[in-house]
């Protein structure tokens, strides 16, 4: 995937909303201003403030941000429906700023596709002649286009429903109608705008599953906005995370959540079980001598997952990349990669997660040996039941000191982390880990908190 030009290449975008907007990009003085300042010295927005960025064929790449920062102006400058103040932008190596209404007229029909949160339905027609539409648009004929419809309409579960007007399906069901209107013009890319947050919480994960399992089906590119941090890291490879117009930070869901840019970015993602966004690969250290046994995990398996791998042996396990041993994961480290973040958070209230679910600390001494020879039956009865109590708890009670006498996590989070996989990788990855629930593979699937400065 990384290997590939990109299909959306922008750089150094601008979107100023207010009067002689082309003088702000232009002025170093002005751009420099905060947002406030810029608005009273000259009456603007910086809806957008210097975005470059490349959205990679294949990939889910994600807009986040909390109301206001910049998000839809961003994706609309994509395929100018919003019309972009300076910077550039290109489709596959064509400058769309240089586009006619013809030619913007067909990236928005064919190449890259919109589904927006109001999916504006036609009332009057059924969900198929709903779905034909944009083929309808694009001139294709009716026989055609109907079995076209039909296909899609299956594809995105409606099937059976073919006839029945918009008025007669539930919320979730429309957004399905207007992701299968999208989908028909089978377009490179398609631009989703916020499109599930008008949606219940359980038909909204359900379209998050859809979205997921139409990506891994096609491969097709996505880009997704949405205000919603967990929503964010279930479904993106890489996300962009804006603040006042600009992005803090772009990156995979593990390096956002293991490698904060900023202040802002930190407090953004504190509530996220990190558990279940980092891999081992943030966790591992070198293998010892005599570690030829023992779970396997691949190295793009949740610590969460090890968790559970290392719990259910009651041993370390071993990071296997291929053929090769890459690494080996045990309490302390994958304990220090939890410890980490509840290190910085002391104020607030316990976790949720398997971090919860530990047994109180059994002394603190968790040496190489004692993690080897302790059997799963010795620990259950002593730290509270369940398999995760058989799991070896090296901490001290002290998750701040357990954080910093762990240095696995500590020295190797960082550069790891740059080197976080691609999607497909992950997916490939975590199919080894034996003892990890069944749910996506690929994928992560944190909780749903709500997280951020502040809830939107
Ligand atoms: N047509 C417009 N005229 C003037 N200001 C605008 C216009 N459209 C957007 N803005 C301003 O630009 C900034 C970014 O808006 P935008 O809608 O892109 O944010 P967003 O992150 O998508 O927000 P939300 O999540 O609420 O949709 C906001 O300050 C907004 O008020």
């Amino acid at each position: 995937m990384n290997g590939t030009n990109p299909v959306f290449s922008v750089d150094g975008l601008w979107k100023v909303f207010g009067p002689r907007a082309e003088r702000v990009p232009a002025d170093p003085e002005l751009t420099a201003l905060p947002p406030a300042e810029l608005r009273s010295r000259t009456g603007c927005t910086a809806a957008v403030r210097d975005v470059s960025f490349d959205v990679r064929k294949g990939e889910v790449f994600v807009v986040m941000g909390l109301s206001g920062s910049g998000k839809s102006t961003l994706v609309r400058c994509l395929t100018r429906l919003v019309e972009p103040t300076a910077g550039r932008i290109a489709v596959d190596g064509e400058d769309v700023r240089a586009m006619d209404r013809g030619q913007l007229r067909e990236l928005r029909r064919h190449r890259a596709a919109m589904v927006f949160q109001h999916f504006g339905l036609l009332p009057h027609r059924s969900v198929l002649d709903n779905v034909a539409y944009g083929l309808e648009i694009q001139g294709v004929g009716r026989a055609e286009r109907r079995a076209r419809a039909a296909e899609v309409v299956t594809k995105v579960g409606l099937e059976g429903m073919e006839q029945r007007r918009p008025g007669r399906l539930s919320g979730g069901q429309r957004q399905r109608v207007g992701l299968a209107r999208a989908l028909a013009v089978d377009p490179e890319v398609l631009l989703f705008d916020e499109p599930f947050s008008a949606l219940d919480p359980l038909i909204r994960r359900d379209m998050q599953e859809e979205v997921i399992r139409l990506h891994r089906e096609e491969g097709r590119t996505m880009v997704f906005i949405t205000h919603d941090l967990s929503e964010a890291l279930r479904l993106g490879d890489r996300i962009a995370l804006m603040r006042d117009g600009g992005v803090v930070q772009l990156g995979t869901p593990e390096e956002i959540v293991g490698s904060p840019a900023d202040d802002y970015v930190r407090e953004f993602v504190r509530d996220v079980p990190r558990e279940q966004v980092l891999t081992v690969r943030t966790a591992m250290r070198a293998p010892r001598e005599a570690e030829e046994t023992g779970p396997e995990v691949g190295p793009d398996a949740t610590v969460a997952e090890a968790i559970e791998a290392v719990a259910a042996a009651g041993a370390p396990a071993r990071v296997v990349a291929g053929d090769r041993c890459v690494g080996v994961v045990d309490a302390d480290t994958l304990l220090g990669v939890v410890a980490k973040g509840a290190a910085g958070d002391t104020s607030t209230a316990p976790r949720r997660g398997p971090t919860a679910q530990f047994p109180a600390p059994l002394g603190g001494d968790a040496g190489p040996s004692s993690e080897g020879s302790r059997g799963a039956g010795e620990v259950s009865g002593a730290g509270g039941g369940g398999p995760v109590a058989q799991f070896p708890a090296p901490l001290g009670g002290d998750a701040e000191r357990q954080s910093q006498s762990a240095p696995t996590v500590g020295g190797d989070a960082e550069p790891l982390l740059g080197s976080a996989p691609a999607a497909g990788s992950r997916a490939a990855g975590a199919a080894r880990v034996g003892a990890a629930a069944p749910r996506e593979r690929g994928r992560v699937r944190p909780p749903a908190p709500r997280t951020g400065p502040e809830d939107v």
